[in-house]
């Protein structure tokens, strides 16, 4: 017959110090610390922990209480003041290389206008599943978590929910399973309308990334966005320059088709940090629509987002 110290010493191979056990009569109950593990994990522990419990001579029921930590879990903000100036793009190359600097990151794209993520993440079609309505997310390629708005809807649906239920929509997946996720990259829809204040209030990142591309037109909508986040009280990382010198494949010769050095200058009138300079490059399209994301490898272009990870990096330490 199994006592409580034959159940611990059964347990302690496959807990990992993570499980409290209780005897009886032929009951085992056991609390299971869950704290940080990915689902999958957690899932294979529990299963672990019921058939090693269940084995013993005596018990003959075995009853598993997971519980959990609440981490602290910041959320960063990507946004712009218009639509197409590769705000999407910066989103998940900032993503993939804070995660290459070995933050856990997770990426939401509350883009409902034209959420691209699935693309840009190779994991176009794949839904994600959910346990007791909690939604799991997406494991991508790139050593990051995704949800998308794009993954809620059938493929190639047009989106045009109301303000409420895009705020719905987006408070599931900002508050889905993300296990030991520390960081929440947001990739915001573009504009400055209600649904983005909404989401910012409802959401208070830690902070946001203000993308513009050189030209004057872009930088005054670049400065509504600013204004927006003052607005709710979210501090403003830095303005980044997407779309900056185009470097000819065939001559080498540099061509300015929107201007250049126009957002440093403006994030210096405004009086926030100028972040990083992404080049406009036939590779970053390229590798954009193929699902494999230029800050996933070793290229020229990979080197301008890491320059942008090392300003976020350094920011969110402070
Ligand atoms: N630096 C770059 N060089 C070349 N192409 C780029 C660059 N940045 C973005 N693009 C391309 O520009 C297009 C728009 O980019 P993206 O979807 O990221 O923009 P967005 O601001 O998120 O747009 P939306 O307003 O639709 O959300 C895409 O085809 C993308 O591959």
């Amino acid at each position: 017959m199994t006592d409580p110290q034959d159940l611990s010493a059964a347990l302690a191979p496959v807990s990992a110090g993570r499980a409290t056990v209780r005897l009886e009569g032929g009951r085992a109950n056991v609390v299971l610390d869950v704290t940080g593990l990915a689902p999958e994990t957690r899932d294979a522990l529990e299963a672990e922990v019921r058939s090693a419990a269940a084995a013993l001579p005596g018990v003959a029921e075995v009853r598993i209480l997971l519980t959990s930590e609440r981490r602290t879990r910041r959320i960063l903000a990507v946004a712009s003041g218009k639509g197409g100036v590769g705000k999407s793009t910066v989103a998940a190359n900032l993503a993939i290389a804070l995660a290459r600097r070995g933050l856990r990151v997770g990426l939401v794209d509350a883009d409902i206008y034209g959420p691209s993520q699935p693309k840009l993440l190779g994991v176009e079609g794949v839904k994600p599943q959910a346990r007791d309505k909690v939604l799991l997310p997406i494991e991508t390629p790139f050593g990051l978590r995704m949800l998308s708005m794009g993954g809620l809807v059938a493929e190639g649906q047009a989106i045009a929910w109301r303000g409420p239920m895009a705020g719905g929509a987006l408070g599931q997946m900002v508050d889905a399973d993300w296990g030991d996720t520390e960081l929440l990259v947001l990739d915001l829809p573009p504009g400055t309308g209600d649904v983005q204040l909404t989401m910012i209030q409802k959401h208070k990142p830690a902070g946001a990334v203000i993308v513009s591309t050189p030209q004057d037109l872009a930088l005054i909508d670049a400065t509504r966005a600013i204004d927006l986040f003052n607005k709710a009280g979210v501090p403003i990382v830095g303005l980044v320059e997407n779309m900056a010198g185009y470097c000819c494949p065939h001559c080498g010769g540099v061509s300015d088709p929107f201007g250049s050095g126009g957002a440093e200058k403006a994030a210096g009138a405004l009086g926030i940090p100028f972040l990083a300079r992404i080049p406009l490059a036939m590779e970053i399209r390229a590798a954009s629509d193929a699902g494999t994301p230029p800050a996933a490898g070793d290229t020229d272009s990979s080197g301008s987002f890491v320059t942008l990870a090392d300003s976020v990096y350094e920011w969110l330490k402070r």
